[in-house]
């Protein structure tokens, strides 16, 4: 019986040198480690970690890998070929590029006639001699080379018998791999298709060399075609592809792994990592966002925490009998997961789903559902929004139910802002009417804005009797004004994020008053925190074991 092996793609992750060239992105040396570790985990087998020579970083970051190297990765060391006119070793950069120790080192050479004379300033010939050089001083040196050629497609198009030579050259000086670069990723996916073939055929029947080096592809993403044309290139024939996490990279950035992976090894039945290390995606990508201080993108495709999040009433309707009518994957093969969103655009079946996850059992024909789905409606009409405020549902559904308890009732409230012109902090006072267990309780508490007291005043009354107030806190507030044009009359928006330690929920108000509306956020904030941290339902922690896993 014989076994069908799946073909073997090769990752070649640049995150920490291409990805490093965004605008807006800078990491430390530790942040690097850090990061050159994870990546270490997820099987990646090469690792470009940076240029030895260009900063100072780069050069001690290699040297703390020599002292603790990476578990299974090869980590490689990113350099140009010699400048003109000069020799290769006399360049310190290449003596820099030795002394990061490395097996593996990538040399960027130009393959582009234009870039050759208008870039490098010199001739076609010398580039030749500065790719065959370099890479001939490398491999004399023990090292195993993978050579980029920069501005591989445009170089191509415009001179296709020099850019053949510049690879021809690489090749018979040693270099293993001939990584094909879309350097200002303005190349089609059909091109790119047509001459990865071409460049195949064309280097397997002409080249008189014993090496047979094996191609890559390297794109970026200016057409908003990085990923489709490294999925091109491996369709005719390229065995490596480079890329970053989360598509990182100079402009418009790279192809995205994070993408790439799954579509290859899910689609397209290539092996690229460890289905173990495939679960691990999301949580990589997430991790590597944080790292480098990033808010990750919420609509990325795969690794996204919407990328799996149905909000059309027909789609949950669906996704609930099989997933398969509008899922292209299951979201925990790349350790994602699914969820369902609440809005004006639900159907029963999104409700349904939402109180599950809270613990409810509803049935569709159940009539406190369609009063809950009615409800929703409603309010989303007002203004409300609760796809970004699901605690406030979780109330919601509850007084529907009959269910939501008393735990106080505000009887009142009163705000005076000291507004002294000329003074940085204005301080407010507020007082609060409010009866808890039966007690009449009359609190007043300053801060540094109305809100901020109102939700100090609102503490100190309710810690007496939960004590547990005292560890939450107001982690975020937000506001959006939703009819601007009705001046002062316009409806106000208020999201308030509440928080303990890890846990976050989010509550929701709406009214023309700013303070009005801070208030019912504020106070269902604290309700729901209440709820989450008395003697609970056991349902109700699965809840929040599962929002939180
Ligand atoms: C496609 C890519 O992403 S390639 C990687 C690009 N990444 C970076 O540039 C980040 C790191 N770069 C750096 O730190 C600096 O640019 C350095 C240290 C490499 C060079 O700095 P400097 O010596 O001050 O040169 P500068 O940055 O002004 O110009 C680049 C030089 O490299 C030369 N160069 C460009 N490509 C190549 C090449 N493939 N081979 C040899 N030299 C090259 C240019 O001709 C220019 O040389 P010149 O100044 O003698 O005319
Ligand atoms: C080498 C490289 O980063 C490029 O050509 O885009």
């Amino acid at each position: 019986m014989t076994t069908n092996t799946p073909p073997q793609i090769w990752l070649y992750d640049t995150t920490l040198r291409d990805g490093t060239q965004r605008e807006g992105l800078s990491v430390s040396i530790e942040d690097k480690l850090r990061i050159a570790r994870r990546l270490d985990q997820l099987g990646f087998p090469f690792i470009e970690g940076g240029w030895p020579g260009a900063n100072p970083k780069d050069v001690q970051f290699f040297w703390q890998l020599q002292e603790d190297p990476l578990k299974q990765a090869e980590i490689v060391a990113f350099c140009s070929t010699r400048r003109p006119n000069t020799t290769a070793d006399s360049e310190a950069m290449l003596q820099a590029i030795l002394a990061a120790g490395t097996r593996w080192v990538t040399v960027f050479g130009k393959s582009w006639d234009l870039q050759v004379t208008a870039g490098l300033q010199t001739t076609l010939a010398e580039n030749l001699a500065m790719i065959r050089d370099t890479i001939e001083y490398l491999a004399a040196q023990g090292r195993r080379v993978i050579y980029d050629a920069e501005h591989w497609f445009d170089g191509y198009k415009q001179n296709r018998e020099y850019a053949l030579q510049t690879l021809e050259t690489a090749m018979a000086a040693g270099a293993e791999w001939i990584v094909l670069c879309d350097t200002n990723g303005g190349t089609l996916p059909h091109e790119v298709s047509q001459i990865v073939a071409s460049v195949i055929s064309n280097l397997s029947e002409n080249i008189n060399t014993q090496l047979k080096p094996q191609i890559g592809i390297h794109t970026h993403n200016d057409s908003d075609t990085a990923v489709a044309n490294a999925l091109a290139a491996v369709m005719a024939g390229a065995k490596m592809v480079q890329g970053t996490i989360n598509g990182y990279g100079e402009r418009c950035g790279n192809a995205n792994l994070c993408s790439l992976i799954p579509n290859l090894q899910l689609k397209l039945g290539y092996s690229c990592i460890a289905q173990h290390q495939l679960n691990q995606l999301t949580e990589a990508s997430r991790f590597i966002s944080e790292v480098v201080n990033l808010a990750p993108d919420e609509h990325a495709p795969f690794v996204g925490r919407s990328a799996f999040a149905h909000k059309g009433g027909i789609h949950v309707s669906a996704v609930q009998r099989n997933p398969v009518t509008y899922e292209h994957i299951q979201p925990e093969e790349v350790g994602n997961s699914r969820r369902i969103v609440i809005s004006e655009q639900s159907g029963l079946s999104n409700v349904l789903a939402k109180a599950r996850t809270f613990g409810i059992e509803l049935d569709k024909h159940q009539p406190a559902a369609r009063q809950i789905l009615q409800r929703l409606k409603e309010l989303e009409s007002q203004g409300y929004q609760f796809e970004a405020a699901e605690a406030s549902f979780a109330l919601l559904m509850y007084e529907a139910l009959g269910t939501r308890q008393q735990l106080f009732e505000i009887k009142g409230f009163q705000v005076h802002c000291d507004l002294v012109e000329g003074k940085e902090t204005n301080n407010a006072l507020a007082t609060v009417k409010i009866t808890v267990k039966s007690q009449d309780i009359l609190e007043a508490a300053e801060g540094n804005g109305p809100v901020a007291a109102l939700d100090a005043a609102l503490r100190k009354a309710l810690v007496k009797f939960y004590p547990q107030v005292a560890t939450f806190e107001l982690t975020d507030y937000k506001v959006r004004i939703l009819n601007g044009h009705r001046g002062t009359a316009a409806k106000t928006r208020v999201l308030v994020e509440s928080g303990t330690g890890y846990q976050r929920w989010t509550t929701i108000g709406v009214s023309p008053n700013i303070l009005a509306a801070s208030y019912q956020a504020v106070v269902e904030g604290l309700e729901y925190g209440l709820l989450l941290h008395s003697p609970a339902p056991s349902s109700f922690k699965n809840f929040w074991l599962k929002e939180n896993s």
